[in-house]
């Protein structure tokens, strides 16, 4: 009988989630039925959707939703085999028994079966997977950048937004990114980013984006929400697009954003905005990820993680990752 050790949601985050609202517990997991496999974690995801839908999608007293690199260590599921490694929604927990369904977006996959030895795992829930993914769709679904464009990308740093800069640098477009400290602008800088400014520091958001690009912006991928939203806004091109990845300055709030409305500057400009999950396309991604892959493989992606070592630090690291003052992708190491 498998003993798997479990995060839960002991109770309702209100605002920036606490580590006492967290609760380790240990669960005896059933013999595995038709379909299903039993999976050992090897590499855990901490990403800013489970804060967004914590409240949605979870009851106090689930397990915290998540994916997972795991090791297939029992299967009645062929297209899972023992031994294999799988991108799975198992949520916070070392051990699992699942048929492979998301709660929330991706099911389950294997590790892409031409993943080379030398290219880190883990990369298989950051930039050579769900993040990756996330900036890759939002650049070629839905924003469909073109040479020469100008992109503007708010938290350029993160997961998403380092992939959304150099791949808009492989596309051959001028990338703009906004972050937080000295030390993620000159990371970025270091990736190729056209120009990169530091958002505390600055006196003003509008003088900060017209001076990064004086002819304004034809794409924007909006990672942040909120008042950064509505100054974006104001700088786009006519028939400007703006693809709405994520929203990460609003999730810990806990009254409605008020902000200036969008609707006159959308009509000025006949802007296209639209939102859209990574779960979209599921037939392009194996493709994509192996697209992904052999930038990687040419040196034209870097990538950098945040690799916090014991499942016992789940919480405290899912907290780091949400105050966003590291760099690199956060993944906690089960051991
Ligand atoms: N639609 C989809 O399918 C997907 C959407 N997403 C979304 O993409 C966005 C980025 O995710 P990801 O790159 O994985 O996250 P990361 O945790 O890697 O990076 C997020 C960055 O956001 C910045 N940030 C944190 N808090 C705030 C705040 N209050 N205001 C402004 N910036 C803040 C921080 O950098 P700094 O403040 O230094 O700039 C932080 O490093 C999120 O909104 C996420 O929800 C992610 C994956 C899939
Ligand atoms: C309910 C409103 C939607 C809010 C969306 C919030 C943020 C966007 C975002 O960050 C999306 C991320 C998508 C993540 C996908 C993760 C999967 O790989 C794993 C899901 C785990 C599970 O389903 O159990």
């Amino acid at each position: 009988m498998v003993k798997a050790k479990v995060w839960t949601l002991r109770k309702y985050f209100v605002g920036f989630p606490k580590e006492s609202d967290f609760e380790l517990k240990e669960e005896t997991l059933p013999e595995i039925q038709n379909g299903e496999v039993l999976l050992e974690a090897v590499f855990l995801s901490l990403d800013p959707y489970m804060r967004a839908v914590s409240s949605a999608l979870m009851k106090e007293g689930d397990v915290m939703i998540g994916a997972q690199v795991a090791k297939v260590l029992q299967s009645k599921n062929p297209a899972f085999p023992v031994g294999c490694y799988v991108v799975a929604p198992g949520g916070w927990r070392t051990h699992s028994v699942t048929d492979g369904k998301a709660i929330f977006s991706l099911d389950m996959a294997r590790v892409h079966p031409d993943w080379p030895k030398d290219v880190p795992l883990s990369l298989a829930v950051g930039a050579l997977g769900m993040p990756g993914l996330a900036a890759l769709y939002g650049l070629e679904e839905i924003l469909q950048v073109k040479p020469g464009e100008i992109v503007l990308v708010s938290a350029a740093a993160g997961a998403v937004g380092t992939m959304v800069g150099q791949i808009c640098k492989i596309k051959g477009c001028k990338v703009v990114g906004s972050a937080g400290s000295e030390e993620k602008v000159a990371y970025l800088k270091e990736l190729g980013f056209d120009y990169v400014f530091n958002y505390k520091t600055i006196t003003s958001l509008d003088e900060a984006l017209k001076q990064a690009s004086p002819e304004g912006y034809d794409c924007y991928f909006e990672n942040v929400g909120g008042a950064f939203f509505t100054a974006a806004l104001n700088q786009m091109r006519p028939r400007g697009r703006i693809a709405v990845c994520g929203a990460i300055s609003l999730y810990n709030n806990t009254t409605p954003q008020m902000c200036p409305f969008p609707h006159m500057a959308m009509l000025a400009k006949s802007i296209r905005m639209e939102g859209f999950q990574v779960n979209q396309w599921p037939e392009k991604d194996e493709a994509s990820v192996k697209r992904l892959l052999t930038w990687l493989k040419e040196g034209r992606l870097k990538v950098k993680e945040n690799v916090t070592v014991g499942f016992e630090k789940m919480p405290a690291a899912f907290l780091q990752m949400l105050k966003g003052t590291e760099l690199g992708k956060a993944v906690v190491k089960v051991e």
